[in-house]
């Protein structure tokens, strides 16, 4: 388990990336959307990518040399028109796929939408009296917020969320944790890790493969790709599994920005822009 404390040296994980692209025939960047991409704001629907991190992303995107995917809990149509780049984009925590030109959505997660909906109608009526609490139905899942919520109400909302989804879903949906929200899920062994294994898999030779993500479901994917790959943690609020992180989409942006430049010269063996090196720090093992 890491911890956040203390932080070492940033030459190691800069030295750990460049020679993760050096050895590689290709790269694979993973990218989470919100606290990543996007600071982390009240109303969801108001989240937006920061110019900064637009622009390193598209400049990862002009490059062929590597893959850059987002992998998003949101809706997938919701999470691409937010970026409108032409890269792959994984919505629903992994449960739907876009990339070169096709969806695909996760077949048991297909047949619970119905379920999902139900329990975002049934949540809408009975915790109408909580205020300031949002249900965000995304179709395959559905998100419960108490980020504006009063802290004294947020365990009536848990519980009374779980029991909803107890009562609707029968097993087939379950409930998780997130940043201030409680998460709706199909219960299938299906999350962000399995979809970051399946675009490595489909990269050409052998890639190197970087995730960067501040939410707990982000932890799956740095347990698939790590020790090969990097996996980069974004806050300074809880633990991760992650061995290197960054305090913020600022951050996030220097750190893409060194990718789209230098780290695409590594990876290439080409002879190198100059760009400032990232504020990345390790995070040392318990
Ligand atoms: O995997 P992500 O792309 O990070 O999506 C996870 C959830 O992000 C959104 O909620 C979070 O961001 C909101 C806007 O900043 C914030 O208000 C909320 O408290 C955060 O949990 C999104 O609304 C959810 O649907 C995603 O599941």
């Amino acid at each position: 388990m890491s911890t956040l404390e203390p932080t070492h040296s940033f030459d190691e994980p800069l030295a750990q990336i460049r020679e993760g692209l050096r050895t590689a025939s290709s790269a694979l960047v993973c990218l989470d959307f919100d606290g990543t991409l996007a600071p982390i704001v009240d109303e969801p629907d108001a989240a937006t990518i920061t110019p900064e991190n637009r622009a390193a992303v598209a400049k990862l995107a002009s490059s062929p040399a590597i893959a850059t995917a987002v992998v998003s809990g949101r809706g997938l149509a919701d999470v691409r028109d937010r970026l409108s780049l032409p890269i792959t984009y994984a919505g629903n925590h992994g449960l739907e796929l876009y990339r070169a030109g096709e969806t695909s959505v996760h077949p048991i997660a297909g047949k619970r939408a119905s379920l999902v909906e139900e329990v975002c109608a049934t949540l809408e009526q009975v915790l109408a009296p909580i205020p300031n609490v949002r249900i965000e139905n995304k179709r395959l899942t559905g998100t419960v917020h108490v980020r504006s919520v009063p802290e004294s109400l947020h365990e009536t909302v848990h519980r009374t969320t779980r029991s909803v989804v107890d009562h609707v879903g029968g097993g087939d949906l379950e409930t998780s944790p997130g940043r201030r929200i409680v998460e709706i899920s199909p219960s299938v062994p299906w999350g962000k890790g399995d979809v970051v294994s399946l675009l490595e898999a489909s990269c050409l030779g052998d890639p190197f493969v970087l995730y960067i993500g501040d939410d707990v479901t982000d932890e799956s994917a740095f347990r698939v790709i790590e020790p090969e790959g990097l996996g980069i943690h974004v806050g300074t609020d809880r633990a991760s599994i992650a061995s290197c992180r960054v305090d913020s989409p600022t951050g996030v942006a220097s750190l893409l920005e060194w990718l789209a430049t230098q780290g695409i010269d590594e990876l290439t063996g080409g002879g190198g822009a100059s760009a400032r090196a990232p504020s990345l720090s390790t995070t040392s093992s318990d």
